[in-house]
């Protein structure tokens, strides 16, 4: 008698699967979006490439456009829109209602931080919690800390010069994004830039978290569950949250300490203060947010703008007569401070450039307009639909970036020169009111660290070539044949 029950549930199960395949197919509001129909009617389509096949889907995306035209179907309820000129809508400012796709923010294992944080309102509630922090008056505030930090790399540079040893950029870039992520932060840094050979704990969790990410988007209650473990048994999972962990337990000793104090270096510039000031309802101030808020900081405070620093010094290495070009306009400016170099034409065409290449994320970040019916052209998007228009994907677009895979920083002059404004296809930090928060510290850092490196150094690559910075997987950062990004050099003094 067992045995019909079974087939009876198999069957009725297989009943209910195809059905629901067919109406995702075919009657479903998104069905005259084209595309394959296989990704239409099942999730295992976008499965295949981004968990089997490790973090390919972005570039079979690419490929689908070719086949599809601008607008594709890739999954039961994602459009990929690739058209720099519907860019906005998508992303749109904070007028429009945009919220997150909540199988992507399983992704970021963080649900109580504002990257993690799915409807639109409750966003801007805790963005606007931290938006003064970031502004560009509080980050100018920290000009000085940020040299300082900048001085002691090229210090530690100058140490690898003389010893003729081989340094990894781009963990040296992160120890330097970190030290000045942690002192923006909590007022005092870790001292990362001292570690012999540029450890960081932050970097160590990125990299654990970026490898689970698409597992963490499919099955996102796996990655809760392990969060809602006591901590021991989740660093046991997950060691390099427990890392993280041990490291964020210092800043909240410091952070205590300074407080109770109330003289302690730091009081003032404190992320901790703002995330648990007594005005803020009691939920919103739990200790689990305002740890998961901090951590999510740090790591995207360090790894996005330390590769960008690692891609764009790797090119800088393979084009010396770019090199010297760069070199004499800063020498012939004398530009100093930010706002000085920002204005140098070649140095923001180099840094546009790195950013292009180097993008940051790889990641396809959907919105959704829970209210709004969009049109693209004359294909309906019903409220509630993930829309992404990946950065990837923009910035290897031949019609606006012609020659895409080439390091080309002149492009930004020559469209300068033509009136025509190229910025406005650079999606690296996204756009609208769930942008990136850090973009002004990313600027600072990106500008002032340059500038010292190509007014000083040379870098000769050691076992890295191009294919070494080509990124062959999407782990929402981007990764290489080698995984995550390894950029070995030797350095030569400039002058
Ligand atoms: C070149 C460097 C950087 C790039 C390319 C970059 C890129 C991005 C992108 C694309 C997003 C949107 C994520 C999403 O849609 O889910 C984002 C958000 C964010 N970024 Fe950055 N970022 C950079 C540097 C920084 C820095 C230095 C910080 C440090 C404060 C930072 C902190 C954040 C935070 C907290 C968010 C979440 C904002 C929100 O949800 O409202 N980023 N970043």
């Amino acid at each position: 008698m067992d045995v019909p029950r079974v087939w009876i549930a198999a069957i009725g199960l297989s009943t209910f699967l195809f059905a629901r395949a067919v109406y995702r197919a075919f009657f479903h509001p998104l069905r005259k979006v084209p595309g394959p129909k296989l990704a239409a009617a099942t999730y295992l389509y976008e499965f295949y490439y981004d968990v089997i096949l490790a973090g390919r889907y972005i570039f079979h995306i690419e490929k689908l456009h070719q086949k599809y035209g601008p607008i594709v179907r890739i999954s039961p309820h994602e459009i990929h829109i690739s058209d720099p000129h519907f860019y906005d809508q998508i992303y749109a400012h904070s007028s429009h209602r945009r919220d997150k796709d909540p199988w992507v923010v399983n992704g970021f294992a963080a649900p109580h931080s504002m990257v993690g944080t799915v409807g639109h309102d409750h966003h801007r509630f805790r963005r606007n919690i931290l938006n003064s922090f970031f502004s560009k008056k509080s980050v100018l505030e920290l000009e000085s800390f940020v040299k300082t930090k900048i001085d002691h790399l090229m210090e530690r540079f100058e140490e690898f010069h003389r010893e003729d040893k081989v340094v990894q950029l781009d963990d040296a870039f992160a120890a330097l994004t970190a030290d000045v992520i942690t002192y923006y932060s909590y007022g005092k840094d870790w001292g990362f830039l001292d570690d012999k050979t540029f450890r960081s704990d932050i970097r160590l969790a990125v990299n654990e978290l970026t490898t689970v990410w698409h597992f963490s988007r499919f099955f996102g209650w796996v990655i809760n569950t392990i969060l809602s473990l006591p901590p021991s048994v989740m660093c046991w999972i997950m060691p390099g949250k427990a890392v993280v962990f041990n490291f964020q337990k210092s800043i909240f000793e410091h952070s205590a300490d300074s407080m109770r104090s109330g003289t302690g270096k730091g009081v003032g510039r404190n992320i901790f203060n703002k995330l648990s000031d007594p005005s803020l309802p009691a939920v919103e101030r739990s200790l689990g947010r305002v740890q998961q808020e901090g951590v999510v900081v740090l790591m995207a405070g360090t790894e996005t703008t330390g590769r960008v620093l690692s891609v764009g010094t790797f090119y800088l290495s393979q084009d010396k007569e770019f090199r010297e070009k760069l070199r004499e306009e800063l020498r012939h400016s004398g530009a100093k401070s930010w706002t000085e170099l920002e204005r140098l034409p070649l140095l923001a065409a180099f840094i546009n450039e790195a950013l292009r290449i180097g993008i940051g994320l790889t990641a396809r970040l959907p919105r959704s307009a829970p209210t709004e019916t969009l049109m693209y052209k004359d294909i309906e998007i019903a409220p509630g639909t993930s829309m992404s228009s990946s950065s990837y994907i923009i910035h290897r677009d031949a019609t606006i970036f012609p020659d895409p895979e080439r390091f080309y920083p002149q492009r930004w002059i020559e469209a300068s020169e033509r009136n025509f404004n190229l910025t406005k296809y650079l999606t690296s930090f996204t756009r609208g009111s769930r942008s990136c928060i850090g973009i002004n510290l990313a600027y600072m850092e990106m500008y002032m660290t340059f500038a010292e490196l190509i007014r000083r150094f040379d870098f000769e690559m050691y076992d890295t070539t191009y294919e070494d910075v080509r990124v062959i997987k999407d782990f929402a950062i981007g990764y290489t044949r080698r995984g995550d990004m390894k950029i070995f050099a030797k350095v030569a003094k400039a002058y």
